[in-house]
């Protein structure tokens, strides 16, 4: 007979987040909580923190708010090591903190792409390097990078970005393949337009730029938080996604796609 599972259930587990004050990170966060997981959101900035891990503990888990700039691979190290030795666990790591702005590629600073690339791929790597030794060390665990298209078509104006996020998609597929055996699945989630206060102020500051970023999605509307967090629900729950690694799953309405230029977009035929 066909087993039906039941809804992701984090019960027992903990997970890390990075960039779990705000954003996707704190949906994320919270959506691994209302599974019955503890869970402890990494980022530089405390009050946001606090406010995501008290948000967290109304679902009756223990939740943590912890100051670590990923880009500091040896606090990276002291904190998850920690991490495991307090919960006796490690079971899921999403590195979802980043920095964007567009800028031109000739008008970018070296000082600029250092901070976009240290903080995504390289704070990315610190924090799967920490926490994977210990998965592996228990036979277990799922590492989720949150990235985006332009990681593989790339895009104008984030040469920063694209060419970090690429990184992490390449380190994605390596680490999967090398993991697999040992039981840790490594994926991709790539949202598309997500109304955060991070990504509006750096990436559509006014209106016009908004509706211009909503004019490339085929669905015709951003998303939100909590509906990318279910999706990774779905790549962090060993019992739905067991079999699921080295894969990217892009929850972007299309956009990457591209929108219409023969017809109107709502119908086939002639335009
Ligand atoms: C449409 C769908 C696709 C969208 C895909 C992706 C979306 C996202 O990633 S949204 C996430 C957005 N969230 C954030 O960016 C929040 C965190 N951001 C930051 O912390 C900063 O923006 C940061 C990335 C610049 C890093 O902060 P910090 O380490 O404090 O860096 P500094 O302020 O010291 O600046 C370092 C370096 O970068 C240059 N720089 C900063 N901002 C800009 C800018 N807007 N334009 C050009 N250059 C910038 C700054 O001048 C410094 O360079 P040097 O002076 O050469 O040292
Ligand atoms: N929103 C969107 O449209 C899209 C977002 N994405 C991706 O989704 C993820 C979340 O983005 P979003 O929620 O919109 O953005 P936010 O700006 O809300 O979140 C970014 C988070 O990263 C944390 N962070 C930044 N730098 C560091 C650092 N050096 N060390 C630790 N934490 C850090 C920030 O916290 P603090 O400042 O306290 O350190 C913040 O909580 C990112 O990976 C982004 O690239 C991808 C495609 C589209």
């Amino acid at each position: 007979m066909t087993a039906v599972t039941a809804p992701a259930d984090f019960a027992g587990q903990v997970a890390i987040v990075t960039g779990g004050g705000s954003g996707i990170g704190r949906a994320v966060a919270l959506r691994w909580a209302v599974g019955g997981g503890d869970v402890v959101v990494v980022g530089r900035r405390t009050g946001s923190l606090e406010e995501t891990a008290g948000l967290a503990e109304r679902y009756g888990v223990r939740a943590e708010a912890a100051a670590c700039d990923v880009r500091d691979a040896d606090a990276v190290g002291a904190l998850v090591d920690r991490v495991a030795a307090d919960h006796g666990r490690l079971d899921a790591l999403v590195n979802n903190a980043a920095g964007n702005f567009v800028s031109a590629a000739e008008d970018l600073s070296p000082g600029g792409w250092r901070a976009v690339v240290d903080i995504v791929l390289n704070g990315t790597f610190y924090c799967t390097h920490a926490a994977g030794r210990h998965m592996l060390a228990a036979g277990r665990g799922a590492v989720l990078n949150v990235i985006a298209s332009y990681a593989w078509h790339g895009h104008p104006g984030t040469v920063h970005s694209a060419a970090a996020k690429g990184g992490v998609l390449a380190m994605t597929r390596t680490l999967a393949a090398e993991w697999a055996g040992r039981g840790v699945r490594v994926n991709c989630l790539s949202p598309g337009p997500t109304e955060t206060e991070g990504a509006g102020a750096a990436l559509w500051p006014t209106d016009e730029a908004r509706q211009r970023v909503l004019a490339s999605v085929p669905a015709g509307r951003f998303t939100t938080p909590e509906e990318v967090a279910e999706s990774a629900a779905f790549l962090l729950d060993g019992r739905r996604a067991g079999y699921v690694t080295g894969d990217v799953l892009t929850v972007d309405g299309g956009q990457w796609l591209g929108r219409a230029v023969y017809t109107d977009g709502t119908r086939g035929g002639g335009a």
